[in-house]
């Protein structure tokens, strides 16, 4: 044992940069925690090799919803993860907080109304008006839906082990095709089917919340105040199940509900700035806007809030599902998950979209309605496949 290692508190003597001892217990977790993100991880790959060789998602998606075994590993390696190696402080923890913190800054302190008021403003000198005049009209609407909300109501998509439940200012509904804990409902979200909007007063809705019966099928369409999607998005093989979640998310909130996506990227904030004005464009053509976004050392954080009813998509000229796009939809190597596009593997329209992007894209990313650049102080680190997985 290194005599410099104190074994009653856990704590290690200074040592000079680079020759870092691990203390006696660290090895054997650090041991466990790659073997957990380990096995999530090949979950990820296994499921994108098959795509990548059949082609068929849905008989895909079939089999692998139908490997109990292995999902059911995943659901506790998750479970495992979360509960004994992200510790507090660490982004694995502070992507949950940050979503917290956006909700409760837009619902409870007065964001939204702030950001309509200046959505209206910007209508009447003409700079904003599409989305402004839905706002101008559903605003008398707002404060009474937000002064009257209980508590906020959550979908949290690809829940696994409902990370939200210890909130009392929501009202959590978590969804997942394995849940880890039993508080989490059965559905899988890429065919859930969506209902009639319910005529019922935001008492009656919670009520209707807290009976809900698993496995759940079918929802009705503006159900929810925030749906999240935290960590779920990288999961599909392909970029048009990116898509139908973002689809179903704006049918299931109501209008200014919060759409909040967190997807795992180490490279520095720029690296994939073009990939994230995609998925800016993309979302937003469903009836978004960006409301904040931010970048951590492992993910981005972005928050769209519902601004129309109706989604604008024309996927006609714009094939906005394919713009939903993620490095390792393009790798060959899994091991270069983290690698940017390669050129040679672009297709001729994402060599279009690049170019076009390149021309519209801000110098850092934003937020799009303060106008403040926002990233995070943590450094970062080297690049790593699914890396929020061995963070702690
Ligand atoms: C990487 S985990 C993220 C778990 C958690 N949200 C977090 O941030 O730690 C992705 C989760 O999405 C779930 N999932 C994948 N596809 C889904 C679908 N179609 N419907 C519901 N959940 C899904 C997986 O079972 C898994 O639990």
């Amino acid at each position: 044992m290194n005599p410099r290692d104190n074994v009653e508190t856990g704590e290690t003597d200074c040592h000079p940069e680079g020759s870092y001892v691990l203390i006696p217990h660290e090895a054997p977790c650090k041991q466990e925690q790659e073997k957990l993100s380990g096995l999530v991880k090949n979950v990820h790959r296994k499921l994108r090799r098959k795509y990548k060789e059949v082609g068929d998602f849905e008989k895909i998606w079939r089999e692998h919803c139908e490997d109990e075994q292995m999902l059911s590993e995943y659901a506790l390696a998750m479970k495992n993860l979360a509960d004994n190696h992200w510790t507090k402080n660490c982004e694995g923890e502070n992507r949950i907080e940050w979503c917290r913190s956006v909700c409760q800054e837009y619902f409870l302190q007065g964001g939204v109304k702030r950001v309509l008021e200046k959505d209206e403003k910007s209508a009447k000198v003409g700079a904003n008006p599409p989305a402004a005049s839905v706002n101008a009209q559903a605003h008398s609407a707002i404060p009474s839906s937000i002064s009257q909300l209980g508590k906020m109501r959550l979908l949290d998509v690809g829940s696994c082990f409902n990370p939200f439940l210890k909130f009392d200012e929501f009202l959590t509904v978590g969804i997942d095709i394995v849940p880890a804990v039993e508080s989490v409902y059965k559905c899988d979200f890429l065919n859930l089917q969506l209902q009639q909007p319910l005529q019922l007063a935001g008492d009656a809705v919670e009520a209707f919340l807290r009976q809900l019966h698993n496995p759940i099928d079918a929802l009705p369409a503006q159900l929810f105040h925030v749906v999240v999607f935290s960590l779920l998005l990288s999961y599909f093989p392909s970029p048009y199940q990116r898509w139908i979640c973002c689809k179903k998310a704006h049918e299931l909130l109501e209008l200014h509900g919060l759409l909040l996506i967190i997807t795992p990227d180490s490279s520095h904030q720029n690296r994939h700035a073009l990939m994230m004005r995609s998925w800016r464009v993309a979302v937003e053509s469903l009836g978004f806007k960006r409301y904040k976004y931010v970048k951590y050392s492992h993910m981005h954080l972005i928050a769209f809030r519902k601004v129309s009813l109706a989604t604008s998509s024309d996927l006609v000229s714009r094939n906005y599902p394919e713009m939903l796009y993620i490095p390792q939809d393009f790798n060959s190597n899994e091991e270069e998950d983290c690698a940017d596009v390669p050129a040679q593997s672009r297709s001729e329209f994402e060599d279009d979209q690049l170019a076009w992007s390149f021309n519209e894209l801000p110098d850092t990313p934003y937020d799009s309605d303060s106008g403040e650049s926002q990233s995070s102080s943590v450094p970062c680190f080297q690049e790593l496949d699914d890396p929020i997985l061995l963070q702690s």
